[in-house]
Parts: C-alpha cells; sequence; structure tokens
C-alpha cells in the first residue's frame, strides 16, 4: 500500500482510538458516578435504619439503662449516677441484632397456676447466640412496670421482626420413630417443638409408619398452606423427603422429564446415625441448632442428583456410592439385630476383608469450567486411557477398568467423621458434584486412603484415586455370564480378582445411607439448586468422634 493512501487511514485510525479512548473515559466516569449513588444510596439506608425507631429506661438485671432500638439492632448501656467524686466506670454496654431475635412476649407478675393477667414487668426478648457454628438460645430482660411502655416497645418489636419474610408461621413437620436409635420423638418434643412455639410457628405434624409414607402425604396434601417442610430423622429420611418435595413440584408444574426446583424449604432435624445432610448445612449434628436456623428463616439453595437407570427415574439424592461404599452397606443390611454402630463397624471390617474390585465403565461430563478446577490433577498415566465422546454438545470421558469405590457427591456430605467432609472440594450450590473414583490397588493403600478423610488432608493425594468436579456420571458395571459373588469365607487373591456377576444380578448402591439394589447402568445429572433447606454453607464440621474400627 502506498504512502498517501496509508496516511488518512492512519488517522482515521487515531481519531477512532481518540473517541473510544474519550467514550471509555466517559463510560469510566459514569461508572464511578453510579458508584458514588450507589454508595450514597447505601448510606441513606444505613442512616434510616440505624435511625433511633425508640428510646426508652428499663432495668436490666438490677441496673437502669438506656434502651435504643433501631430497625436492625437494640443496644443498651448503663445509666450511671454522678458520682461526688468525679470517678465514673467504664460503662458495660451491649447490643443485639434483630435479625437474632426470634420471638418477643409481655413478663407479667403471676402466681402459682395463674394462666393469664398479672401486673406487666416488662418485656422479654428471645434471641439466638452464635458459638462457633452452634446456635444457642438465650434471653434478654427488659424490666419497666408501665404496661404503656412496655406494650409500645412490644408492639414496635413485634411489628420490626414481621419484616424478615423468611420466616415460617405454618410448618408441615415429617417425624421417623424409627430412626437410629428411635429418639427422633423424643428430640423434637424437648428441644425443637419449645423453640416453635416461642417463635409462634403452628405445625402440622406426620409420625411416619413405613417408607413411602412421606411421599404419599406429600403427594396428597396442600403445600401452599405451609412455609415450610421439617424433618426429624436421619439421612434416609431427609432424602426420601427431598426427592418427594421434588416430585411433588414436577407434578405440579406438569413437567414429566425435567425435574423442577420444589417449593418450600426443608429444615432437617438430626436424629439418624451420620446425618450428613443436616451436617453439611448446619456443621454440628445439634437439633436446637437445626431448629434456631428454621425459626430464624436461614435459606440455603442445595444441589441435587437424580439417579435414573433404562430412562426410568429412581430417586433424587444429594450422595451415591457405588462399589466398597454399597458393599458395606449391603451386608450391614444383613444384620440389622445389631445394634446400628456395631452394625456399621463390622460390615466395614468384613468389607475391608474381603476387598474386591468392581469392574466396570465410568463415563463422566465435567462441570463447566468454572467449576472444574476444584479438584487436585488426575494422574498422568490414566488420562492417557480417557476416550472423549460426544452426545449433542456434550462431551463424555468414558474409562473401563477396575474400581474398589466411585463416589458421587452434590454436597460436601460433612459428617463428625470427616469434618472437612467426603466431597471438600464440592460446595452445597456450585452446579457440579464431586467424583471420586479410587481404582485397584492394595487393602493396606486402600485404607490409608480412608483413614485420610477423618484427618481432612491428602485424601486424594494417590495416584490410585481420581476426582473430578461433574455434571453428569454414568456407572455400566460389567455382568459376565456364569458366577455370582462369592459369600464363602474363602480370600483368595481377592484385590485383583474383580466381583463376577450373573448376567441380571443386582448391584448394590449406597444412595443417602439406604441401601438400593440396581441391575443396569445407572445415570447420574446434578440439579443446581433443587432444592432449599434451613441452614447455611459451612467449611468445617465440629469433630468430636474419631472411627477405631479401621
Ligand atoms: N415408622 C417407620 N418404620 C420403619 N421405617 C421407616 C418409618 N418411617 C420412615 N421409615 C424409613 O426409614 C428409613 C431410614 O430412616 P432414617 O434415615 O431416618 O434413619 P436411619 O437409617 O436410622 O438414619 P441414618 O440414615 O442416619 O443412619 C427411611 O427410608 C424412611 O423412609
Amino acid at each position: 500500500m502506498s504512502e498517501p493512501e496509508e496516511l488518512p487511514q492512519r488517522e482515521q485510525r487515531e481519531s477512532t482510538k481518540k473517541k473510544k479512548k474519550t467514550k471509555r473515559s466517559g463510560k469510566k466516569k459514569k461508572e464511578q458516578r453510579e458508584g458514588e449513588e450507589q454508595v450514597e444510596f447505601e448510606q441513606e439506608v444505613q442512616s434510616v435504619s440505624e435511625c433511633v425507631v425508640l428510646h426508652g429506661i428499663f432495668k436490666l438485671g438490677k441496673k437502669s439503662h438506656d434502651v435504643l432500638l433501631t430497625r436492625t439492632k437494640l443496644t443498651w448501656t448503663p445509666i450511671i449516677p454522678e458520682n461526688p467524686t468525679g470517678e465514673t466506670g467504664v460503662p458495660q454496654s451491649g447490643e443485639v441484632l434483630l435479625q437474632d431475635i426470634f420471638a418477643v412476649k409481655v413478663k407479667r407478675r403471676r402466681a402459682a397456676g395463674q394462666e393469664s393477667g398479672g401486673p406487666v414487668l416488662g418485656v422479654a426478648l428471645f434471641w439466638c447466640r452464635r458459638k462457633g457454628r452452634r446456635l444457642e438460645e438465650d434471653t434478654l430482660h427488659l424490666h419497666n412496670a408501665s404496661s404503656e411502655h412496655t406494650h409500645t416497645w412490644y408492639n414496635t418489636l413485634k411489628e420490626l421482626l414481621t419484616g424478615f419474610s423468611n420466616r415460617p408461621t405454618n410448618l408441615k413437620v415429617f417425624i421417623n420413630p424409627s430412626s437410629h436409635k428411635k429418639e427422633a420423638v423424643h428430640i423434637y418434643r424437648d428441644h425443637v417443638a419449645p423453640l416453635f412455639k416461642m417463635a409462634d410457628i403452628r405445625t402440622d405434624i406426620t409420625v411416619t409408619e413405613r417408607k413411602g409414607h412421606v411421599l404419599s402425604v406429600i403427594k396428597e396434601c396442600k403445600l401452599d398452606e405451609y412455609d415450610g417442610v421439617v424433618c426429624v430423622g436421619g439421612d434416609g429420611s431427609v432424602a426420601e423427603l427431598c426427592h418427594a418435595l421434588v416430585l411433588r413440584a414436577q407434578l405440579d408444574a406438569d413437567s414429566p422429564e425435567k425435574p423442577v426446583r420444589a417449593t418450600l424449604p426443608l429444615g432437617i432435624i438430626p436424629a439418624g446415625s451420620t446425618d450428613v445432610v443436616s451436617c453439611s448445612v448446619h456443621g454440628v449434628r445439634d437439633p436446637v441448632t437445626a431448629a434456631l436456623h428454621i425459626v430464624l428463616g436461614h435459606l440455603q439453595q442445595v444441589d441435587m442428583c437424580s439417579f435414573s437407570s433404562h430412562g426410568q427415574l429412581v430417586c433424587f439424592g444429594f450422595s451415591a456410592m457405588f462399589g466398597f461404599g454399597g458393599r458395606s452397606l449391603a451386608r450391614a443390611e444383613k444384620k440389622r439385630w445389631m445394634p446400628s454402630s456395631r452394625r456399621r463397624e463390622y460390615a466395614l471390617v468384613k468389607t475391608l476383608a474381603r476387598l474386591r474390585p468392581e469392574d466396570c465403565q465410568l463415563s463422566f461430563l465435567s462441570a463447566r469450567k468454572s467449576n472444574s478446577n476444584l479438584f487436585v490433577q488426575r494422574d498422568k498415566d490414566q488420562d492417557q486411557d480417557q476416550d472423549p465422546k460426544s452426545e449433542g454438545e456434550e462431551s463424555w470421558v468414558t474409562n473401563q477398568g477396575l474400581y474398589l469405590s466411585i463416589s458421587i457427591m452434590s454436597i460436601p456430605c460433612l459428617s463428625p467423621h470427616a469434618p472437612q467432609g467426603l466431597a471438600p472440594n464440592t460446595s452445597l450450590a456450585n452446579g457440579s458434584a464431586a467424583l471420586i473414583a479410587v481404582g485397584n490397588t492394595s487393602r493396606s493403600e486402600f485404607i490409608k486412603h480412608l483413614k485420610r478423610y477423618s484427618s481432612s488432608t491428602g485424601q486424594f493425594n494417590f495416584s490410585f484415586v481420581e476426582t473430578h468436579a461433574v455434571s453428569a456420571v454414568k456407572i455400566r458395571p460389567c455382568s459376565l455370564i456364569g458366577c455370582s459373588e462369592d459369600e464363602s469365607e474363602e480370600e483368595g487373591d481377592l484385590k485383583t480378582t474383580p466381583f463376577i456377576h450373573a448376567e441380571g444380578t443386582t448391584f448394590p448402591w449406597n444412595i443417602d445411607g439406604e441401601l438400593v439394589e440396581i441391575a443396569n447402568e445407572v445415570l447420574i445429572r446434578v440439579h443446581p439448586r433443587l432444592i432449599t433447606l434451613y441452614g447455611e454453607e459451612v467449611e468445617e464440621a465440629e469433630s468430636s468422634v474419631s472411627c477405631s474400627c479401621i
């Protein structure tokens, strides 16, 4: 290109550049202005919410205090009389946030047996104090004998508390009386019902009579009468209720194929033996903490999986284990007569003693880039075996081989045994699940891998363990005609001999702690934020136990 021609082009380019620069700086200024306006608006909102709504004098304990109520908190400062010596102590003031107050009552002096009336003493505020991951109930007594003063404060506080729209006023409660040590009814009656009553929550209770009872009630009941559902039980009961809520949403939306987000949030009062779902949203296995999360309306969206086989939905749930986890549960179920903790230890030890890999085809769809770097890198040798296939826009990765255990978990599965969870690198609502595939190895190496879950470090740093963030998984066990699993006590060379199955035999799966026998390929899909649970995301569970059996 000749020079005279190039010049006007260069000028044009430069003028375009200048225009872009001016446009960019204009855009920057606009953004800055908008940012400043946003800050001003937030400050205004803050100052409105910090405006004093009420100011009064109450006795806290024996001392008179200045009490201030704003839209967000209540603060108190002792009134210190003037000292002739001029010395003043440091006033012990305090505050409680309104978001932590779950009930307010008028206090009255009553004789024993008197049910109503009586002179006014003041107001009592019931609030929730945090101790680590635990929530505990506390009470603040504000004494003032003036009925008018007390009622003004009571009515104002009540009105402010109605502003927390996530708090339930009407709950459907399911209690599984057979969970774990059969204590669910007592746990509800002793620890939960009093808190619900205090918070003026109405409840409609069903004590379940059998497996499947929850589903039949949920299918029929008028859900729009409730603000939420509560499950008092173990992981099996929780999964059954979540499954029922999603199915009901699907039915209501007339969506036979596609899972539909459950309309009501679910609160979980732990009464099972491990309670990993409850632990994953509370950080502790504590009925009071669980009940306070419900009462205060702390909501957390949570991913779920659908499990299907041959195009038929098996169930919705949070976690599944194939191989070691499934076989161990199947063994435990055969010893139902044993106490549950002994049963589990027995099954674990026995399954370890007879450890054998499963021969199967494992396929998975990686979660989108944003979620996929959550895990440690795969072993390079294993990567070479991968065979990416296309299925529409989805690109499946398939491996065929021997696996000791395959787990798929859409939540971290925290428990006191594994404080950072069985799947520490996934979170409650990241739209993906953790796939943890443990290839064939020696028993001692496998035990080393299992043991590291309790210390939460390095459980995936083995060449035989691969982990991925996935949006779907397919597991197809290989059936070989002729033999079935040898249940004899003979060990032989178990560690290299895979389970050999007759065509049509079923495979034990551990889905949310429940034994499910499935004969064919299982397809697991992750459904982001399919359910809302009462609770919050927690990093680590309180750990109080250690497993002594391995
Ligand atoms: N009255 C009942 N009798 C027997 N089983 C019941 C009853 N009510 C519910 N079930 C079923 O019991 C199964 C297990 O319940 P759940 O998970 O609460 O107890 P668990 O197995 O002892 O606890 P975990 O799963 O923590 O070990 C669920 O699938 C549930 O459907």
